[in-house]
């Protein structure tokens, strides 16, 4: 049970599953697997909105190839929508270089908006795209709504499986649900030769998830198209779940769909930061 000072875990009007996506390092391509993984869910059928958690570096709207700002009806705040997915994040209302220097609080009540006060209307997963690392806005999100599960995403390198182990232990900490550990930039084919190498090593992944007793969701490789999809608003799984530089995505995805169907992970789990 959770102790009586803790806040109740308010579900979020209309959503099914709420997902979040973690990293212990930045920059290991959690972003790029969350608005991959948004549209390969779409793709297959689902109703998908995905909230960029990540207020100080939101590259969402970059990545989904959408600037605009979102109005407000009756004190909803509309969802952009792009992509055949619904999107908030910071960078919708704090455009440009500008930094946003903000304390915990005021973190902490902007991610409760945009949970709860954006129309993010009937979803069958709602992912939020954490910011790197084990921070306030993690454990807040985490504290505050029942998630369904979670996904945590390292490249193949100790230094990042490091810092990927401690995701994972702080979701277990806080009885989250591992929906498993995503590999990216797992290797690079060498265009032209077909030679495969293992930049920041091989099989650390597997190893780290297994070794974790959670599921691996798959290998991505380092991938050229990857990075231009990212940087042109046009994510590499739009070009579908034929395309073998997309399947990985849509493999990740149907994981995903197959895990949250199953009936109980639907259900909140209890929180509890002391256990
Ligand atoms: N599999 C990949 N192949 C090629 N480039 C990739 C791949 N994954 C990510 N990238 C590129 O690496 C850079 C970092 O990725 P991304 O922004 O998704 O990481 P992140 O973990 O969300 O970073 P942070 O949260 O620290 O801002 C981006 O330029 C992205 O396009």
């Amino acid at each position: 049970m959770p102790p009586q000072n803790e806040p109740p875990k308010m579900p979020i009007d209309g959503v099914r599953n709420l997902i979040t996506i973690g990293s212990g390092k930045g920059g290991v391509g959690k972003t790029t697997v969350s608005v991959n993984l948004a549209i390969a869910l779409a793709r297959l059928g689902q109703k998908v909105g995905l909230l960029d958690a990540d207020v100080y570096g939101p590259n969402v709207p970059l990545m989904m190839g959408i600037h605009d700002t979102p109005y407000a009806v009756e004190n909803r705040i509309q969802p952009l929508e792009q992509h055949g997915v619904k999107l908030m994040s910071m960078g919708f209302l704090n455009p440009g270089d500008k930094p946003l220097i903000w304390r915990g609080p005021m973190l902490h009540s902007v991610m409760q908006q945009f949970m709860r006060q954006v129309d993010w209307g009937e979803l069958d997963f709602l992912l939020i795209d954490l910011p790197p690392g084990t921070g306030d806005v993690a454990l807040s999100l985490i504290q505050t709504a029942p998630i369904t599960g979670a996904i945590v995403v390292s490249t193949p390198s100790e230094v990042a499986l490091e810092d990927g182990r401690k995701a994972v232990l702080m979701f277990r900490q806080v009885k989250v649900e591992l929906l498993g550990l995503v590999e990216n930039m797992s290797y690079l084919i060498v265009p032209g030769t077909g030679q495969k190498v293992d930049i920041f090593g091989e099989g650390g992944g597997r190893r780290t998830a297994e070794a974790m007793d959670i599921p691996f969701l798959g290998e991505l490789p380092l991938n050229p198209q990857v990075r231009i999809g990212g940087d042109t608003g046009r994510p590499i799984a739009l070009m579908g779940e034929q395309e073998p530089q997309a399947e990985g995505f849509y493999a990740i995805a149907k994981q995903v769909i197959a895990r949250c169907s199953a009936g109980p992970l639907r259900k909140a789990p209890s929180f509890s930061i002391e256990d």
